[in-house]
């Protein structure tokens, strides 16, 4: 056991939360999501359907919107994932699909929190009935996204599914 899975196992025992309890209950806090993945990085992109689908199970009575967004589109020479890949995937799955590069073009990131307030914004004005999540479910502390990230990776990786399987 290496120090990193050591000290990942103890955080786990300390806040009594799994890697994937820590990603549903964010899933079931929020009203809108942007599912980011990196074009140098194919496994990122791998993590996207599942987690669509996951929102999807969480909130099956609503429509919340999702927006998938492929980030770091500038660094051509190491691009592992196409950008009709991302493309396909958003239409199959009925999301917005855009790619940006954070830190070529900061307006975009900008115009994408935008865009995803408007959707939510829209859907709300559409279901006035339905009470805000935010008043019935307390905010889930801000995650840490470096050790978020790691949890959710190891969640979905083939040695967790198949020792959840057996
Ligand atoms: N060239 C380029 N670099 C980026 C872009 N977005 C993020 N980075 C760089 O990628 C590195 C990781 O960024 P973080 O913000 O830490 O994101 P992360 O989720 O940890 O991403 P990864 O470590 O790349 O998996 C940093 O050095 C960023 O400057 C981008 O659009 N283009």
């Amino acid at each position: 056991m290496t120090s990193e899975t050591t000290s990942r196992t103890k955080l786990q025992v300390e806040e009594n939360v799994s890697p994937a309890a820590e990603v549903l209950r964010s899933v079931q806090w929020a009203e809108g999501f942007l599912l980011v993945y990196s074009v140098t990085d194919y496994m990122s992109y791998q993590c996207i359907r599942p987690l669509y689908h996951q929102i999807r199970k969480v909130h099956s009575d609503s429509k919340f919107p999702v927006i998938i967004v492929a980030n770091k589109g500038d660094l051509l020479h190491v691009r592992q994932v196409p950008s009709d890949a991302g493309l396909q995937m958003a239409n199959e799955l009925g999301c917005s699909f855009v790619e940006i590069s954070t830190s070529e073009n900061c307006q975009d990131v900008c115009d994408v929190f935008q865009h995803l307030c408007k959707e939510i914004t829209k859907l709300q004005a559409a279901n006035p009935g339905e009470k805000r999540r935010g008043s019935i479910m307390p905010r889930p502390k801000s995650p840490n996204m470096q050790d978020l990230k790691r949890r959710f990776k190891q969640a979905l990786s083939p040695k967790v599914k198949a020792s959840t399987v057996a």
